[in-house]
């Protein structure tokens, strides 16, 4: 059977979001962070030899990344123990590089056409002509490289023709709105003649943390990076050493399901959580914490148990901005207002998420405000009907959430979560049967004390069925 071909948007799927039977009690296995395997692909292929990489996440903006990649002249080999990266021994230009909608692709690539020997372009999804690159695109003009656009603005589509002295120097940058325009240049640095100095001018760059992991991750392969001032980034010219890696779990694809925990007063474990961690994703510890839940980390993983209560909170989301759109879910369930805050660069997201989850909260029945840097949420009792999920892997997460606890949640789309998960309906629903059983074996377990239960009640026995016009915000 051929295998459907992952770089392409899968075709949408409308997706009766399902409601949580009992409290959600699973343990629920996350793939491969996206971030780290996009950095540690692209670093095999600048390294200075082969490398292999273990559980690299195998989805869309991977899929993408291991394309774009070879059509740089490098070689991946997909094998059962991992992937083998080999990299070429020059980059091939005259290619053309597809970036779907992900923005490790349309901005850590780009960097290496300044290697390549040729022009290389570079096209995305519709949705991803409206994502920032400018300042990225400007940067490599300061490289020497021609950039031209088909479009009016400097973004998708644009072809990238380099200046073949592969110089490096001094770059001054906006990354207000990503700041995978400077992890994108960390990258290349090291193979630039020189190296390169990176200075952000502009407001605060959003999610520092996806920076301090480009860092570490060039110094794992021997780069030396002066990252001792803000906003200052000097990278010295060097070889960057080829290294096996296995990448970590994805704590940002963790959320909806700790989340599941946590609005339904179940208990969720994500095993093999790392307890030292570059990942933005981590911040989930604290943030369920603020919202109510007990969160503990051992050694069977990352624990959240839902409590009777999920409190309303104010959140500085700007190091993990991906984390809005399952928090913002949250917060519509919680028992009072909560503030997201600085997020304004999420507009620049897949979508608009800032009123991507206004309008669709507001249609729920919660009362959203939008705000310069994000968003005030003030729970109302909620109903459900179609959730629009923008072609945004988030936004179905999101959805997804408020599903379990609100009837009649219908995602226009919930195939746009192979971008980064393509596993996640799967996952989803292994979580709610799991969480059936669990009680199932509960109550089996009592009816062995008691004997005057004759008859094992099965927890679905009492299920209610759920009528279209009520709603209700817990279980
Ligand atoms: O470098 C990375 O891997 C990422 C950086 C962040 O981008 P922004 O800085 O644009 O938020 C993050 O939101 C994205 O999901 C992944
Ligand atoms: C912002 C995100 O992705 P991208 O890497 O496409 O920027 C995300 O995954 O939430």
């Amino acid at each position: 059977m051929t295998q459907p071909d992952q770089t392409r948007p899968a075709e949408p799927q409308p997706w009766p979001a399902p409601q949580a039977p009992v409290p959600v009690t699973a343990t629920v296995v996350v793939p491969g962070s996206k971030s780290e395997t996009n950095r540690a692909l692209v670093l095999a292929v600048l390294a200075d030899g082969p490398s292999s990489i273990v559980n690299g996440l195998d989805a869309r903006d991977t899929a993408l990344m291991r394309d774009a990649l070879r059509a740089l002249g490098a070689t991946i080999d997909e094998r059962p123990d991992g992937w083998h990266v080999t990299p070429p021994a020059s980059f091939v230009g005259g290619g053309s590089v597809a970036c779907g909608l992900a923005g490790t692709v349309m901005r850590f690539v780009p960097p290496l056409a300044l290697l390549a020997d040729g022009p290389v372009s570079f096209d995305g999804d519709e949705q991803a002509y409206a994502r920032p690159m400018a300042p990225l695109l400007g940067a490599l003009r300061d490289l020497g490289a021609d950039v031209t656009t088909t479009r009016a603005a400097d973004a998708l589509p644009f072809t990238v023709t380099p200046a073949q002295n592969q110089a490096g120097g001094r770059v001054s940058i906006d990354a207000s709105s990503s700041s995978q325009f400077v992890s994108a240049l960390l990258l290349v640095g090291a193979r630039l003649r020189g190296g390169l100095e990176v200075v952000h001018e502009g407001g605060q760059v959003p999610s520092l943390p996806h920076i301090a992991m480009t860092v570490a991750m060039l110094r794992e392969r021997g780069v030396d990076v002066d990252d001792s001032r803000a906003d200052r980034w000097v990278v010295a010219e060097g070889p960057i050493a080829a290294r096996d890696v296995a990448v970590e779990p994805d704590l940002s694809n963790a959320a909806p399901f700790l989340a599941a925990a946590a609005v339904t007063g179940g208990a969720v474990t994500v095993p093999h959580w790392p307890t030292g961690t570059l990942q933005p994703g981590d911040q989930l510890r604290d943030i369920l914490a603020v919202f109510g839940a007990e969160v503990e980390l051992g050694e069977d993983g990352l624990t959240v148990r839902g409590t009777d209560q999920l409190l309303g909170t104010d959140l500085d989301l700007g190091g993990a901005s991906e984390l809005t759109p399952v928090v913002a879910a949250l917060a519509a369930l919680a028992r009072d207002t909560s503030r997201i805050s600085g997020v304004a660069h999420v507009r620049g997201h897949e979508t608009d998420r800032l009123a991507a989850l206004r309008t669709e909260l507001e249609a729920m029945g919660a009362r959203v405000h939008e705000t310069h840097d994000g968003l005030t949420i003030h729970p109302r009792l909620l109903a459900g009907g179609e959730f629009h999920t923008y072609a945004d892997h988030r936004m179905a997460q999101a959805g997804a959430v408020l599903g379990l606890v609100v009837p009649d949640v219908v995602l226009d789309d919930v195939a746009c979560t192979s971008k980064t998960m393509p596993t996640f309906v799967e996952a989803w629903q292994q979580m709610l049967a799991d969480s059936v059983t669990e009680v199932d074996e509960e109550l089996a377990t009592e009816e062995d004390v008691d004997p005057e239960v004759d008859d094992p009640p099965s927890v679905l026995d009492g299920l209610l069925p759920v009528s279209s016009d009520e709603s209700r915000s817990r279980p």
